[in-house]
């Protein structure tokens, strides 16, 4: 009871919408924003992604694991226009988004962050922000032939980097080249620029690599913020603290195919998640030891 009084409305709202949601692959959520159906991807003789069916609740944090090579990056890359498949479809907000480009996934209000590239590196932190700005949803062609309106939105694209900048703390960095920040720094500045657009979705390719500890409860606050406002969050990690500390629901590939789904509880104590991470390892595949032992050590608690 004291435990339903304590956690932040958002945990609350999603334990509600995904409670009678069965722990299996492919399961159907009650609202769902993301549907995706039959999505296939082959790299020559290699099936990368082979996803028969997935759902991504509305509202709250999915966390997307798996053993290395298990198709999570290119699954990410499908559903955002960085990549084509080979068959499949999928629907965003009730809308098909298969073969749409990346940026207007974007406009649709799906973005996901990415690393930091070099171009980007040697433009100061507010110029990386306003450029997050542009190109943004509901923009009109004819809106940016008239100056006066033109001149609006650069005044109003500004004002929304400068209390992102705040939000995120980076506002002392300004005036800085990106390429000065810590990797940390980046990651924060990253996740900013992706709400420029004030997206639904947000997408997080392994927020937390190259973090250090001292920004990690700051970054895991600002994803569990994006919840609290009602944005939708689909990340890949590997850190599975961070998962069970984050996520609403988690859904786990292993091969190509989704092999298990379920609250971060079960999933990390279900016999098939653990023998795929350590399959992975038996195929030759790298694997992370941390992972297999956090997720053994799970198992184990549960048999007790
Ligand atoms: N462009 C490509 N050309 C050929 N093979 C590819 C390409 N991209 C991915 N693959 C292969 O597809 C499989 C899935 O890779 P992917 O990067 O999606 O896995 P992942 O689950 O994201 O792994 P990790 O956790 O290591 O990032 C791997 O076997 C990989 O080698």
């Amino acid at each position: 009871m004291a435990d339903e009084t304590t956690v932040a409305p958002g945990v609350a709202r999603m334990r509600e919408a995904l409670k009678d949601v069965p722990h299996e692959p492919g399961a159907p959520k009650p609202d769902p924003i993301l549907v995706a159906d039959k999505v296939v991807r082959r790299f020559g003789g290699l099936t990368a992604v082979s996803v028969d069916h997935v759902e991504i609740p509305r509202g709250g944090i999915t966390a997307l694991i798996g053993p290395n090579g298990a198709g999570k990056t290119t699954f990410f890359n499908l559903l955002t226009g960085f990549d084509k498949p080979d068959e499949g479809d999928w629907t965003f907000n009730g809308k098909p988004l298969a073969g749409v480009p990346a940026h207007k996934v974007a406009n649709q209000g799906m973005v996901r962050t990415f690393q930091l590239t070099k171009a980007l590196s040697r433009l100061k932190v507010i110029d990386n922000m306003r450029l997050g700005g542009t190109g943004q949803r509901g923009e009109k062609f004819w809106q940016s032939l008239i100056p006066a309106l033109w001149r609006g939105q650069e005044k109003e694209i500004t004002e929304r980097a400068d209390d992102l900048l705040a939000r995120f703390k980076l506002d002392a960095k300004r005036e800085d080249f990106a390429g000065s920040l810590s990797g940390g720094q980046r990651k924060l500045l990253e996740m900013a620029r992706a709400l420029m657009v004030q997206p639904d979705m947000v997408m997080l390719d392994e927020p937390m690599a190259g973090v250090n500890p001292a920004l990690t409860q700051s970054l895991l606050g600002h994803v569990k913020d994006l919840r609290e406002d009602g944005m939708t969050v689909l990340f890949v990690e590997h850190d599975m603290d961070m998962v069970r500390d984050i996520s609403d629901w988690v859904i786990v590939m292993a091969q190509g195919k989704v092999i298990a789904e379920g609250t971060p509880d079960t999933v990390m104590a279900d016999p098939r998640v653990i023998d795929a991470y350590l399959g992975a390892h038996h195929d030759g595949t790298e694997h992370d030891p941390d992972v297999v032992a956090a997720l053994e050590a799970e198992g184990e608690t549960a048999d007790e």
